[in-house]
């Protein structure tokens, strides 16, 4: 029988609520660790992606603040590698943990991933990915007066730096990605969108951009040829009327429902509209595909059809 393959893309909250030390993310972690091995133990074979924003923006603030003739600050593509190669090395200590816990003997690997943008992507003149920190309105606007930088009032939540964030045209890694778990290993792959990248004649070129993880989730898990792409966030549904008296949960949706309740602006930009974007994209690619969208506490529920919206082409059930 074909073993199922499914691509888990990790919203911030399964790194970092609030507390941004390293203790407190790798603890995060542990936790998102222990809804990972139940797919595991099911006998899914996963990889793993995650985001970036919160951590990629300290990175590139901790660049600034100690730049120097002798320790010059590093680009933000390279920022994106260096977060990459920090949430990976927390994601497979945490893995590790919990499968040792578990009696299981797999490897947790973390691909350092470039993905090829195009480099007339309209998104490198309009920045809209939030990172970092966020800030009062009034501290943003002296930042900008004082800085080459932009900010943007981020879903209600305060204000952040924003920065170009191309879409996804190809993965660099796919095929190696794709070896790895054919060969029985968990992967860690596209954190933080993947690195962006731009073709030359003879090479590829770092970008400063950031690509948003659900469409390089999404691009992935098409590359991949996976059955299914999981969207987790903090919430357990997508909503129409979201926070609003007449608030409705989305459970089982076809793709021509949900293009409906996009154009009636039920998704919010920047933050359940490119997930809602993502899962369609996946889904439309064959009817046997599905994307669900759900949290990480009830993501293995969601697999088994108990929980989560699930997008598919005609609204065509669970992957279980
Ligand atoms: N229609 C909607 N249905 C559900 N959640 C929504 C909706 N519109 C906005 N949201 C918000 O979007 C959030 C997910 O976006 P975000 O926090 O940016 O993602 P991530 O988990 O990848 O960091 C949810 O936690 C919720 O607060
Ligand atoms: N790269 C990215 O999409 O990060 P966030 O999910 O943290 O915004």
């Amino acid at each position: 029988m074909k073993r199922r393959k499914v691509v888990i893309a990790l919203g911030g909250n399964a790194i970092q609520s609030g507390d941004a030390t390293a203790e407190a993310q790798q603890l995060a972690l542990e936790k998102t660790a222990r809804q990972l091995v139940d797919f595991i133990e099911k006998g899914i074979d996963i990889i793993i992606s995650h985001g970036n924003g919160p951590q990629v923006g300290n990175i590139l603030l901790q660049q600034a603040a100690a730049d120097s003739v002798k320790n010059p600050a590093m680009p933000l593509d390279t920022c994106g590698a260096m977060s990459q190669g920090m949430i990976g090395y927390w994601m497979q200590n945490a893995m590790d943990k919990v499968l040792k816990e578990r009696g299981i003997k797999k490897n947790v690997v973390t691909v350092v991933t470039r993905v090829v943008v195009d480099q007339n992507d309209p998104a490198f003149l309009n920045p809209t990915k939030p990172i970092g920190p966020f800030y009062s309105e009034e501290e943003a606007r002296q930042i900008m007066e004082e800085t080459a930088t932009f900010f943007k009032e981020d879903a209600g939540r305060g204000w952040r730096r924003v920065v170009p964030s191309p879409k996804p045209v190809s993965i660099r890694e796919h095929s190696v990605i794709n070896s790895l778990i054919q060969q029985g290993n968990i992967v860690i792959a596209v954190g933080g969108g993947g690195i962006p990248v731009i073709e030359t004649e003879n090479s590829l070129l770092g970008i400063e951009a950031v690509i948003d993880k659900d469409f390089a989730s999404q691009k992935l898990a098409e590359l991949v040829d996976a059955d299914a792409l999981i969207i987790l966030t903090a919430v357990d549904n997508v909503y129409i009327d979201f926070n609003k008296p007449a608030q409705k949960k989305l459970a089982d949706v076809s793709i021509e429902e949900l293009n409906v309740y996009i154009e009636g602006g039920h998704f919010a930009a920047g933050s359940m509209l490119p997930k809602v974007e993502a899962a369609i994209k996946f889904a439309e690619t064959s009817p046997d595909r599905k994307t669900i969208i759900t949290s990480l506490d009830q993501a293995f529920n969601a697999i088994e059809g108990k929980a989560g919206t699930v997008v598919s082409l005609h609204r065509a059930g669970v992957l279980a």
